[in-house]
């Protein structure tokens, strides 16, 4: 049995660097970014106008003031403040209109950016050569798909932002510098301090993200882990511990998620504290220079408006460097599912398909139906130096050839990788002759049909496991397909008993089937793909003698032509082969029909004898058990 791999300590990789990917995301839809860029720019600056219009309008109002006390006529004055006013109204208004678009776009920007960097995780797993198993757990792996790539899209809001905000603290800088020097040099002050303060907690940020993730992903991975062993759990008694050892991650956890929170809410408490200070320095300076007539009421109402926002920003670009080494972590975990590719992979440019049809699924290139299948020098070696080393062998049409071996002597890997679903250190096939580049996309059906030795089911209705979209055939063939596939895996009889038949929904992995049942319904989905060739792996392990002989008379009687690799120990399939390929320590050391193995292989007789016989004595067909 193939065992799931364990997770290898992670190999030392070069630090992301975050600034280039990001650019390189943002490069992806260059106008929909720039659109961000200037919509975002205006809503951000535009309070910048709203207090320049607040000034003014008290400057022009003590203008007022003045030439009504000096008796003069105020009617021009008047007219200045009403234009004011109505530039004031202007501004505020269209800033909600700016905001309906600036919004709409970085919604689209977010989705574009979250869809390609999962996409491209994804095409990454599913298709890249010799890459397919996880690194790590399913659910760590999906804490990354889920929360990393949120965290990367969410950051392109800071670029977004950034822009604005740059653009708003220039324009309110200019205007404060016109009031008075020094306090701008002030303001100022806070904003350098906390840069300084942000960046020297740099390290303890990625930490402390990253603690909080992986912490995060154990408490997801053992409550996975203790749904699917209950009974194992059970069994052993062992319900109090489980509980005080999950009481224990979750304890882990929250320490974790504490420290990270703490230190953002910390940075974000010092930022606006550092702001308070310099806000009532600011003010404290202004309102004495105010008194002694050094700032008129419009300065310093001009002053008093700008202040608030131009701290926020002073906010803004501490919190910004915090995110961006936030964001280095998530990219670091990224490129931890990514074995053999650099991290650039995350961010390649694809189409994606976010609004419309989707394309259609390109058909399959047209191959010859097999006539031979080939396979020379086929090695798949685990990092500790086991799997199968230098296996060569051939299948005719219509041939039927079982893979026979001890327990762990590499026939699951030799399936596996010779269907491309494990990495092969070496080792070629050839389809009638022609070599196969890319076996995982090759052997499908209706080239190739595989039954993995622990089958997965979805946990929907049986129909839907078996057909798996084949019924969006002709209902008619469907249906003929259909009863063939079940008839052929012995499962039309369990049908009767299931409650609701063909309906029944059989919960998540199959739970509510028996071991057999789901490993037959796993054969009958393969059946019903009407392949050339079919890959059975073990079948055995959760079927008895009579149901598995049931299975291989079946498929004989049909003598459709089909080709079939089957491992297995039983008499029953042993009995049937065309050839047997006898596998010993990762090596085909031995290949030949029944009566020739048990004739010079004494390991064959071992294993022969080691299956014992069926009740009821069977027909050996020309040999003697
Ligand atoms: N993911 C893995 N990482 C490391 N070693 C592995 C892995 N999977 C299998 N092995 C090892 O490779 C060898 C061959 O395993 P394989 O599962 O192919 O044997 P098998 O003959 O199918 O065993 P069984 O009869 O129990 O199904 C065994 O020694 C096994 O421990």
């Amino acid at each position: 049995m193939t065992t799931l791999p364990q997770a290898p300590p992670a190999p030392a990789r070069p630090p992301v660097p975050t600034l280039a990917l990001m650019r390189r995301l943002f490069a992806y839809n260059p106008g929909l970014f720039a659109r961000n860029l200037g919509l975002w720019g205006l809503f951000h600056t535009a309070p910048a106008l709203f207090s320049f219009a607040v000034g003014e309008i008290f400057t022009r109002l003590s203008v007022f003031e003045k030439l009504k006390i000096g008796g003069q006529s105020t009617q021009g004055a008047l007219v200045s403040v009403w234009v004011m006013v109505g530039v004031f109204a202007v501004a505020r208004l269209a800033r909600y209109g700016v905001f309906l678009f600036a919004f709409r776009a970085f919604i689209q920007l977010w989705y574009t950016l979250d869809a390609l960097v999962r996409r491209n995780l994804l095409a990454y797993l599913l298709l890249a050569q010799g890459s397919r198993r996880l690194p790590d757990t399913p659910a760590e792996a999906i804490s990354r798909f889920r929360d990393d790539v949120e965290d990367v899209a969410g950051y392109t809001e800071v670029w977004i932002d950034s822009a604005g905000f740059v653009l708003y603290t220039l324009v309110a800088l200019t205007l404060m510098v016109r009031v008075d020097p020094l306090i701008t040099v002030v303001v100022c002050a806070p904003l350098l301090l906390m840069v300084v303060v942000v960046q020297r907690l740099s390290p303890t940020i990625r930490s402390y993200r990253r603690r909080m993730r992986e912490a995060t992903a154990r408490v997801t991975d053992f409550v996975g882990e203790t749904f699917a062993a209950v009974s194992a759990v059970k069994l052993s008694g062992q319900q109090g511990d489980m509980v005080a050892h999950l009481g224990q991650l979750g304890e882990t956890r929250r320490h974790a998620a504490m420290r990270d929170v703490l230190l953002t809410e910390l940075i974000k408490g010092v930022n606006s504290n550092m702001i308070a200070v310099a806000t009532g320095l600011v003010l404290l300076l202004g309102a004495s220079r105010f008194r002694t007539g050094g700032l008129s009421i419009g300065d310093f109402v001009l002053f008093a408006a700008l202040l608030p926002r131009l701290t926020g920003s002073m906010g803004f670009f501490g919190d910004m460097i915090a995110r961006h080494r936030r964001t280095g972590v998530s990219f670091e975990r990224m490129n931890r599912l990514l074995q053999d590719a650099g991290v650039e992979r995350i961010v390649e440019h694809h189409p994606i398909y976010l609004e419309g049809e989707l394309p259609p699924i390109p058909a399959l290139p047209e191959v010859r139906a097999l006539e031979r299948l080939e396979v020379r020098g086929l090695s798949a070696l685990y990092p500790n130096g086991r799997g199968v080393e230098d296996a060569s062998f051939s299948l005719a049409r219509g041939e039927f050839v079982v893979v026979t071996g001890r327990i762990g002597s590499g026939k699951t890997t030799l399936l596996r990788a010779l269907l491309g679903l494990v990495p092969q250190t070496a080792g070629e096939r050839f389809w009638n002759g022609e070599a196969v580049t890319d076996p995982a996309s090759f052997f499908v059906p209706p080239r190739s049909a595989y039954t993995a030795q622990l089958p997965q089911l979805f946990s929907e209705s049986l129909r839907e496991n078996v057909m798996m979209g084949a019924d969006e055939l002709d209902p008619n063939a469907a249906s003929i397909r259909l009863d063939r596939a079940l008839k052929l895996a012995v499962m039309d009889t369990d049908i009767a008993q299931l409650g609701q038949g063909l309906e029944t929904r059989v919960g998540a992995r199959g739970v509510k089937l028996s071991g057999g049942q789901v490993q037959r319904a796993a054969v009958a989905r393969m059946l019903a793909r009407e392949a050339d060739l079919l890959v059975f792996d073990d079948v055995s392990s959760a079927l008895d003698a009579a149901t598995e002989a049931q299975l291989w008379a079946g498929l004989f009687a049909e003598r459709s032509g089909t080709t079939c690799l089957v491992v297995s120990h039983r008499r029953a399939a042993l009995l049937r082969a065309d050839r047997i390929l006898l596998m010993e320590q990762g090596r085909v050391t031995d290949a030949g029909t029944l009566p020739e193995l048990l004739g010079r292989s004494a390991e064959m007789r071992e294993l022969w004898a080691d299956d014992g016989v069926e009740p009821g004595g069977v027909e050996l067909g020309g040999v003697e058990a």
